[in-house]
């Protein structure tokens, strides 16, 4: 080999070394240049599914290849179990959570129609309303799995419902309407839900299988072309609950039933269109609706209405693929709707609607039905509310609180205000407990209406809310002023109470004072025309109290219910507008006159027998509401449900003033609290008319006038009062402590007197009883020793003397005859005794049978030894010289008497004189 070759050798060999030597390095980099690329590769498929969403990148198209390729796999594991992991909260415990939530326990709002279709509901609202209605079942497409769930909107009282549909899916809205109207109507007892049904295209069509509900007034189809009339008619009811229904502070229909069963009915109306805008006088209108309507129970169902409404709407779209979504789940659920409901069963499940509702309107309307159990488990803050009959089976109430605080009931003569009255209070009295109402019942009637409510002789039970019962008024007409002047001091009461809280209602004061007890008082008085019977001080007494009572009464829960057969008569009432206005509710009977509006409200006159037109707007023609009034009075009604009550409650009876009856004196409190001890005794004479039926008093005190003179020609009358006033008298002194000289001047009074002498001496007191023979003998003693006490020449102090005196004037005559040597009369003793007794511990109680014959006893023109008096059949006139100018106004009644005393009165009071027989005891 040349050197040459050599050298060419080496050469090639160092090429080749080079070759070797740069491929190598030039391999490497394209190495390090794949590995490069493929992770790039990696990452940008990474990033694209991520970017565009796991799910929606397993369904692209052009993803395909990249994701089978092999080499993305881990990578594309790596994100599904990223997505696996942030969806795991929500695929564990999601679907679950929400089923619960959607369910309602045994409710249509939830369960399959298997459970419910075709069995009428019986819910009426006072267990609570279901929040959400089930629609379909829901899936959430981008979570690793495809768990189902139930899927509900909020309806009732809480959002309208708004479907928009395409053409391909307009049967799947009518589907997912029929399907909630009827899980709703399945829910409630039938006649909660009213359905009305619009079609901008239909006049019958829609919704063809509730059409079993028209007959039964559940169901009503509007004609395509009065949209307006339906949406009047909705505008309408919205007014009325708002007038009516939301009053005392409630702003929804939801938050009056939250205190009870639902009374108004919701209305759901249904809106099928046509895609197109709505006129815009309608769109106005419908957004109107929709805005006030759910406060008062009016339920928009939408469809296919382009809208926007300013109140909470839940919006479901329904997609060409039959799929929908809707607001209540957002963008990520797709929601199947639920099947349509099997063809045959929805009318013969809205038919057994409609039959159970017809049912039920023939049944309600029973005494009983008004005053259903549970008793007293209404609360009584805002106001008292009663159902006193039924409009179509559906309750019509009467309330009273402070919008509504007064009643006026008109009516004529046997048009049914008495069983009106018992209809009103039974339903009150079993819905409120004694704690939230208090009743006061005056009847003014001859008879005995109001009798049942206060313990009888045959039924013992009382209604234990009465706490005070006035029967047989009629002529004591005193006895209504002083139920008013009660109420007037009440409410006094009341408002110095709420004043002391600050506050100014008793709804406010009742929750500043949760331990105080503030029931609301009703004030009933049936024919209340006779307290202004007469042009006389008892009928300005009463205007003047009747006016403040129902003024004020309404913020202090103090209402009246007055009753009359012909409210058309009471001028002076007519005439008082600021008392009349008071009276906002008013209720006519048939044929009532006056107590609507007039002219304009003619409702009464063409008033079936046993209704009534309740009225809470003050008789204007829009606030009518007829109701057919249930018998109240006959047995087995109201007596029932007072036995009922009363054997829960019979702590407290109530007072009982009846006009018929004379007082006991052995049963009165005041004579029981008497008793010895006090050095001014104090005498009761008869019962005055008041509430408490408290007696007539009148204090001995050791100052001259303190004698008692009983002026009438009536023996029995008379005798009463002295037998009374001694009686009280015995009771206030030890045995022997005082003696009673028991003057019987005429044979009539004899019996009387000899009863009372033996009740005395029974009591161990010293007695005397005289007759006309002893008379003189026992003024002249009685003068003499008043003398020795007056000239200081008395041994022993003054004990306590009382001359009881009958028919004193019978012995004038002889009384007037002069003592021959001292030519000193007897009438002069007496004089002496009446003037100057009293101060040394003896006083006269004396009966004269005339004011003359009185005047005759006592020293010319100087009537002062006289400072208390009971006159029975004396005209006023007569006793003016011994009173002030009232007594003018005293017309005489049987068995009543005008009782005046100097010392404490500034007015006269009409007095009971007591039975003082103890036998009939
Ligand atoms: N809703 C009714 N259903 C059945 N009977 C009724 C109804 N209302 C009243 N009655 C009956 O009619 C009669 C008269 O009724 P009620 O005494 O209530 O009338 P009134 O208007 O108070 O009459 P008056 O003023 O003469 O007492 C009673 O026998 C009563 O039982």
């Amino acid at each position: 080999m040349s050197r040459r070759d050599d050298r060419r050798k080496k050469v090639e060999e160092a090429f080749a070394e080079f070759r070797v030597a740069v491929s190598a390095a030039l391999g490497a980099v394209s190495r390090e240049h794949r590995l490069l690329a493929e992770e790039r590769a990696q990452d940008m498929f990474e990033l694209i599914v991520r970017g565009e969403g796991v799910d929606k990148a397993l369904n692209d198209p052009v993803l395909q290849p990249a994701l089978q390729n092999p080499r993305f796999r881990e990578r594309l594991l790596g994100v599904l179990r990223d997505r696996e992991h942030a969806f795991r909260e929500w695929t564990d415990n999601g679907p679950s959570r929400l089923a619960r939530l959607v369910e309602v326990a045994n409710s249509p709002a939830s369960l399959p129609h298997e459970d419910w279709l075709g069995k009428p509901g019986h819910h009426d609202g006072s267990e609570g309303v279901p929040e959400l209605w089930r629609v379909g079942t829901g899936v959430v497409p981008s979570a690793p799995e495809q768990q189902p769930f139930p899927v509900a909107v909020p309806l009732l009282d809480h959002s309208h419902l708004h479907v928009m549909s395409t053409v391909d899916t307009r049967s799947t809205a009518d589907t997912l309407v029929e399907n909630l109207l009827l899980r709703v109507l399945s829910h409630f007892q039938p006649g909660l839900v009213h359905v009305h049904v619009w079609d901008v295209n239909q006049l019958t069509g829609s919704l063809p299988g509730l059409y079993p509900l028209t007959r039964a007034g559940l169901l009503t189809v509007h004609d395509p072309s009065r949209l307006q009339e339906m949406l009047d008619e909705l505008s309408d009811h919205i007014r009325r609950v708002h007038t009516k229904v939301l009053v005392d502070g409630h702003l929804t229909l939801h938050s009056v039933s939250n205190e009870g069963r639902r009374t108004e009915p919701w209305h759901v109306a249904v809106l099928f269109g046509n895609r197109q805008p709505l006129r815009e006088e309608h769109q106005q209108q419908l957004q109107r609706v929709a805005r006030n309507g759910l406060a008062s129970g009016v339920q928009l169902f939408i469809v296919d209405i382009p809208i926007t409404v300013n109140s909470p709407v839940e919006t479901i779209r329904l997609h060409d693929n039959g799929t929908a979504a809707c607001t209540m789940t957002g963008k990520h659920v797709t929601v199947t709707i639920d099947p349509a409901l099997p063809r045959a069963k929805v009318p013969r499940a809205c038919a057994a609607i409609a039959e159970k509702r017809e049912e039920r309107r023939n049944r309600m309307g029973a005494f009983a039905d008004l005053t259903r159990e549970p008793h007293w488990t209404e609360n009584a803050a805002t106001c008292v509310l009663a159902p006193v009959g039924f409009d179509d089976g559906e309750p019509v109430c009467v309330r009273l609180g402070d919008t509504s605080p007064h009643a006026l009931i008109g009516g004529p003569s046997g048009s049914g205000k008495t069983n009106f009255l018992y209809a009103m209070l039974g339903s009150l009295a079993a819905r409120y407990s004694p704690d939230e109402l208090e009743l006061y019942l005056l009847d003014f009637k001859e008879g005995v209406s109001f009798a049942q409510f206060a313990p009888g002789l045959k039924d013992k039970s009382w209604l234990p809310h009465a706490r005070l019962v006035g029967v047989n008024v009629n002529t004591d007409r005193e006895f209504g002023v002083a139920l008013l002047k009660f109420l007037a001091d009440e409410m006094r009461r009341r408002a110095d109470a709420a004043k002391r809280h600050e506050v100014t209602k008793l709804e406010q004061l009742r929750e500043e004072d949760p331990e105080g007890r503030w029931p609301r008082i009703v004030a009933v008085i049936d024919e209340f025309q006779y307290l202004f019977g007469e042009r006389d001080q008892v009928t300005a007494q009463a205007t003047q109290l009747l006016e403040d009572v129902a003024r004020r009464g309404r913020s202090q829960g103090i209402h009246l219910v007055l009753s009359s057969q012909d409210v058309a008569g009471i001028e002076g009432f007519w005439g008082k507008s600021a008392i009349f206005e008071q009276f906002t509710v008013r209720i006519a009977l048939p044929k009532a006159r006056r107590v609507l509006a007039e002219p304009g409200n003619d409702a009464a006159v063409e008033l079936p027998r046993w209704h009534a037109v309740i009225n809470h707007d003050s008789g204007v023609k829009p606030g009518n509401e007829i109701a057919r009034i249930p018998d109240s009075t006959t047995k087995g009604t109201f007596d029932l449900l007072q036995n009922v009550l009363w054997n829960r409650d019979h702590s407290k009876p109530p007072s009982l003033f009846d006009g018929s009856r004379t007082p006991l004196l052995d049963e009165l409190p005041d004579f029981l609290d008497l008793g010895p001890g006090d050095p001014n005794p104090t005498i009761l004479l008869g019962q005055v008319i008041d509430v408490a039926g408290s007696a007539a008093k009148v204090r001995l005190a050791r100052t001259p006038g303190r004698n008692i003179a009983v002026i009438g020609s009536v023996v029995e009358d008379a005798a009463a009062v002295l037998g009374g006033a001694a009686a009280s008298l015995g009771r206030q002194h030890e045995p022997g402590e005082a003696t009673f000289s028991l003057c019987c001047l005429v044979d009539e009074a004899l019996p009387n007197a000899r009863h009372l002498e033996k009740r005395l001496v029974a009591a161990g007191h010293t007695v005397n009883l005289i007759r006309v023979d002893g008379v003189r003998e026992l003024l002249d003693d009685t003068a003499r020793q008043i003398n020795s006490f007056i000239t200081g020449t008395a041994e022993t102090p003054p004990k306590p003397h009382y001359l009881v005196l009958y028919a004193v004037d019978a012995a004038h005559t002889l009384l007037e005859q002069k003592d021959p040597t001292t030519r000193a009369s007897g009438v002069d003793s007496l004089r002496t005794v009446l003037k100057h007794g009293p101060e040394n511990r003896t006083h006269v109680l004396g009966w004269w049978r005339g004011v003359q014959r009185l005047k005759s006893s006592l020293s010319p023109g100087v009537y002062d030894d006289i400072g208390a008096w009971v006159a029975f059949d004396v005209q006023g006139k007569e006793l003016l010289s011994l009173g002030p100018e009232q007594v003018m106004a005293w017309s005489p009644r049987p068995q009543r008497g005008l009782f005046f005393d100097r010392f404490e009165h500034s007015r006269p009071q009409v007095v009971i004189p007591f039975d003082t027989r103890e036998e009939v005891l």
